[in-house]
């Protein structure tokens, strides 16, 4: 099949159109995971469909490196709509995405060569609280839901993008055991369908440090939609504008909270395209 990978600060997908996989549609979970292995398969953090849409100009699924398929995917949707463009699946600069957490809007900045380096998507509305995710912790944590487990105790909000988020507001988000604390949180029982987890650190009202762990891939470089809730999680909580820079181990993304609706711009690379053999389940 007929492989393109891109990265946007760092967090990197195997993209496919889905008419060079059309006959491995129960296999996609096990396709994502060899796929995205390092030393077996090309390497990422997953894996990215994209195909058509009866809803959207253009459809993208997300798999994650451990097979999960998700939601949403910020870094994802800068990507695939750099794609879309590029590859003439669109007919214009504005466009929508289909995801399986709703449609979003694109726009892309093309260089005069045609070439798209970044990206703007309207990530919707702030959506906070348990209600927005799938929770089956006490009804009466509200937006801020407290951790315990022996070893740990952690407060965070819970923000939904489409796909849940878990955002820890710590003294130094920099230096933080991402490691080890990440999948605690990402596999308690109270997330049943598990849960993206940040820590960030305000270090003004318009600057965050950010680290991630997330759902199905571990640490990855960058999470567009975690920066996404993490901003709203900042401004619900007062401790941040409505303009923000987020610092994320692979670069920046500025987030905007603006009427209440998430707009995120942010880089999307092209690293190559080629062809990769499958060798199914069985291989
Ligand atoms: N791990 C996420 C999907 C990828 C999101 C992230 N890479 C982004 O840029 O938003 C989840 O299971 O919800």
């Amino acid at each position: 099949m007929r492989v393109t990978k891109m990265h946007a600060l760092g967090n990197n997908y195997i993209y496919v159109e889905e008419q060079e996989v059309a006959d491995l549609h129960e296999q996609f979970a096990q396709l994502a995971i060899d796929i995205s292995d390092v030393r077996k398969g090309i390497g990422s953090d997953g894996m990215i469909l994209i195909g058509p849409s009866n809803v959207a100009n253009v459809r993208m699924r997300v798999f994650n490196a451990d097979g999960s398929e998700a939601e949403n995917c910020g870094n994802g949707l800068r990507c695939v709509a750099k794609y879309a463009y590029e590859q003439k699946l669109v007919s214009g600069p504005s466009f929508s995405i289909e995801t399986k957490g709703g449609v979003f809007a694109a726009e892309v900045y093309p260089n005069s060569e045609g070439a798209v380096e970044r990206v703007t998507v309207n990530m919707g509305p702030v959506r906070l609280g348990t209600k927005t995710i799938p929770f089956s912790g006490p009804s009466a944590e509200g937006e801020e839901v407290q951790i315990q487990t022996d070893d740990l105790v952690l407060r965070g909000t819970v923000v939904s993008v489409g796909n849940p988020h878990f955002v820890a507001f710590v003294e130094d988000a920099k230096n933080t055991d991402v490691a080890t604390v990440g999948p605690v949180v990402e596999h308690h029982p109270w997330f049943p369908e598990r849960i993206n987890v940040e820590f960030v650190t305000p270090i003004s009202r318009s600057e965050l440090d950010f680290r991630v762990w997330e759902r199905g891939s571990g640490i990855t470089y960058a999470c567009g939609t975690g920066a996404c809730a993490s901003v709203a999680a900042g401004v619900h909580k007062g401790l941040l504008d409505e303009t923000v820079r987020v610092h994320l181990l692979g670069g920046d993304l500025d987030i905007e909270i603006r009427d209440s609706q998430i707009w995120m711009t942010g880089e999307a690379k092209h690293v190559f395209s080629g062809v990769y053999r499958w060798h199914g389940i069985h291989g």
